[in-house]
């Protein structure tokens, strides 16, 4: 492999591992400086941080090292050979003595490693994790004591006293609903408390605001609440020293809110304050290390303060049916929807020769090219959301680059009159793809390329109503033939497609079938064969942290 993530400089087990494609030079260097810096020299101690690394870069908090065959080390990875693995006693013997590891929860952190549980963090992270336990095993000793809070009533009385609540539930249970709720039951119950309502992206806390819909609150970003310091990654103006003034504070997608910015919201709250999640725990966790909803709501310990809602308001039938099998790991179940008479959910084999796709695809991007052409901006959107095909994968055969250049010869060829003459021809769709918030415009939004005579606009809707801008000033517009699920999360759209990942793939996980299929209204056609939907179902993608395990 010349590949230029290859170290040259690593020998032994790292050199393996990085020839095997499962660590790469940034894993490598922090594992090397170790020795440099604190003379450790034992190999096994190297590749133990070094995994710990790779690990954070797949989202995990810590390395438990009873469960590494199910570390996710990327798509390039081969499988590494069982006597590759250092014999495990051994190794936890060799990190307990290592001058760069302290052991225990207890001690100085003055250590670039921390062992506890058997399970190797760097001591950055275990002190984020620790701090969201304190924090929050503080305010749960003063919850009410009540038994399992069920249903939308449960959770707003739940909301309305105890210092932190956690509303877990799928698309369509009424999370939002319940939100406006609390709110209304603030506004008459406490009227001085202050609220604030926030979310994890910029869209999220965009669709917040709008589906909260009076505008009376503004829900912001974590980010811009509690005071990002420009420059900075995670410091803010925030802290506990300056707390926020807020009474109540409500975040909404909360699957999507890291360990770090968990530890930072929770240190910025006042005493007082009650935090309300919300949130889906069986969808795909944040971009950056944690998995913090998910091991809330399974620890023990806060079993009184979930409140879990399971009654679907929005979609009965084959779609729910399908999305709860999947999220019970019943893979049986989920074939036997798929091959029932309901043709709301299907399943397609290789995607490239099925009809199906391409019919979805090209009746779709004829709707949204027609009235494009037409110059209909609020026909040529609501077109857009009618259909959208999903990716595991960015790059490959089965990611979202290929797809969308499949896409795009699919309606060159079917739809007449379509060109993609021209940077922005007319009707092309497209993504922004980061928060440009002058426009009002946020990471993942989309919009459709429409033309004023010459000119191209590109059209979004917006607050409710619609804004076109001139393509050239939004730089980073993508094709939006195509997306990925960790994109299309929080998006509904009428009808989906999902290119499954191959298997074998680490990203063909429980999470993401289910975050894909529950993205859809009316209709989802799965591509990929029944291996594939048995593997993603059989794999849930445990993170690996200690939060749920020590919240107790
Ligand atoms: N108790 C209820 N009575 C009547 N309608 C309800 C109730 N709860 C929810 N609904 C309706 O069901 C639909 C789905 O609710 P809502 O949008 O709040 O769900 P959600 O959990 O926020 O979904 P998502 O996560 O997809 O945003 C909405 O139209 C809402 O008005």
């Amino acid at each position: 492999m010349t590949d230029a993530h290859v170290a040259v400089s690593a020998t032994g087990p790292l050199a393996d591992f990085n020839l095997a494609g499962a660590l790469t030079w940034a894993d490598i260097h922090p594992a090397q400086q170790l020795g440099h810096l604190f003379g450790e020299k034992d190999p096994r101690v190297q590749l133990a941080l070094a995994l710990t690394v790779r690990a954070l870069r797949s989202g995990s908090i810590c390395l438990e090292l009873d469960r590494l065959r199910e570390l996710d080390l990327g798509e390039e990875a081969v499988s590494i050979p069982a006597d590759w693995w250092p014999e495990q006693a051994g190794w936890l013997d060799a990190l307990r003595s290592s001058p760069a590891v302290t052991v225990g929860d207890q001690g100085a952190g003055d250590r670039p490693l921390r062992l506890v549980d058997d399970a190797l963090y760097l001591e950055r992270h275990f002190a984020d994790q620790e701090a969201v336990r304190k924090a929050l095993l503080a305010r749960l000793a003063t919850a009410p004591a009540t038994g399992t809070p069920e249903g939308q009533d449960a959770a707003v009385d739940l909301a309305l006293t105890s210092p932190v609540t956690v509303i877990a539930g799928g698309p369509g249970v009424g999370k939002t609903y319940t939100i406006r709720r609390i709110i209304e039951r603030l506004r008459t119950d406490q009227p001085d408390a202050l609220i604030a309502l926030a979310a994890p992206t910029g869209k999220a806390a965009a669709r917040m605001t709008e589906s909260l819909g009076d505008g009376s609150l503004t829900a912001l970003t974590l980010h811009a609440l509690l005071g990002w310091k420009p420059g900075s990654r995670n410091r803010f103006l925030h802290d506990a020293e300056r707390p926020l003034p807020h009474d109540v504070v409500i975040v909404d997608e909360m699957s999507m809110v890291s360990m770090v910015l968990m530890n930072r919201l929770l240190a910025a709250l006042k005493p007082s304050a009650r935090l309300v999640m919300v949130g889906d725990p069986d969808q795909l966790s944040s971009v950056d290390a944690g998995s913090v909803l998910a091991d809330i709501t399974r620890a023990p310990a806060t079993t009184g303060v979930v409140a879990r809602l399971t009654r679907n308001y929005r979609f009965a039938g084959a779609i729910a049916t399908l999305a709860t099998a999947v999220r019970d790991g019943d893979a049986e179940g989920a074939l036997a929807v798929l091959a029932g008479p309901d043709a709301g959910v299907r399943l397609a084999g290789v995607p490239e020769g099925s009809p199906a796709l391409r019919e979805r695809v090209v009746s779709a991007g004829a709707a949204v090219f027609e009235a494009a052409s037409d110059h209909r901006p609020a026909d040529a959107l609501a077109a857009l959301e009618q259909h959208r095909l999903l990716c595991g994968h960015r790059r490959g055969p089965f990611g979202v680059t290929h797809w969308t250049r499949q896409v795009q010869n699919w309606l060159l060829a079917d739809v007449p009159g379509y060109s993609v003459e021209g940077e922005f021809h007319t009707g092309r769709p497209v993504m922004v793809t980061a928060n440009r918030t002058e426009f009002g415009l946020y990471n993942g939004d989309t919009g459709v390329i429409l033309h004023d005579g010459d000119r191209p606009r590109a059209w979004f809707s917006s607050g409710g109503g619609l804004a076109s801008w001139s393509p050239f000033l939004l730089d980073g517009l993508a094709s939006v033939h195509a997306m990925t699920v960790h994109k299309a999360q929080g998006s509904q759209f009428s009808h989906v497609s999902v290119v499954l990942p191959p298997p074998g793939s680490p990203l063909l996980t429980r999470e993401l079938l289910y975050t894909a299929v529950s993205r859809a209204r009316d209709s989802v056609l799965l591509l990929g064969d029944e291996e594939a939907v048995v593997e993603a179902i059989t794999h849930p993608a445990r993170r690996m942290s200690g939060l749920a395990r020590r919240l107790g």
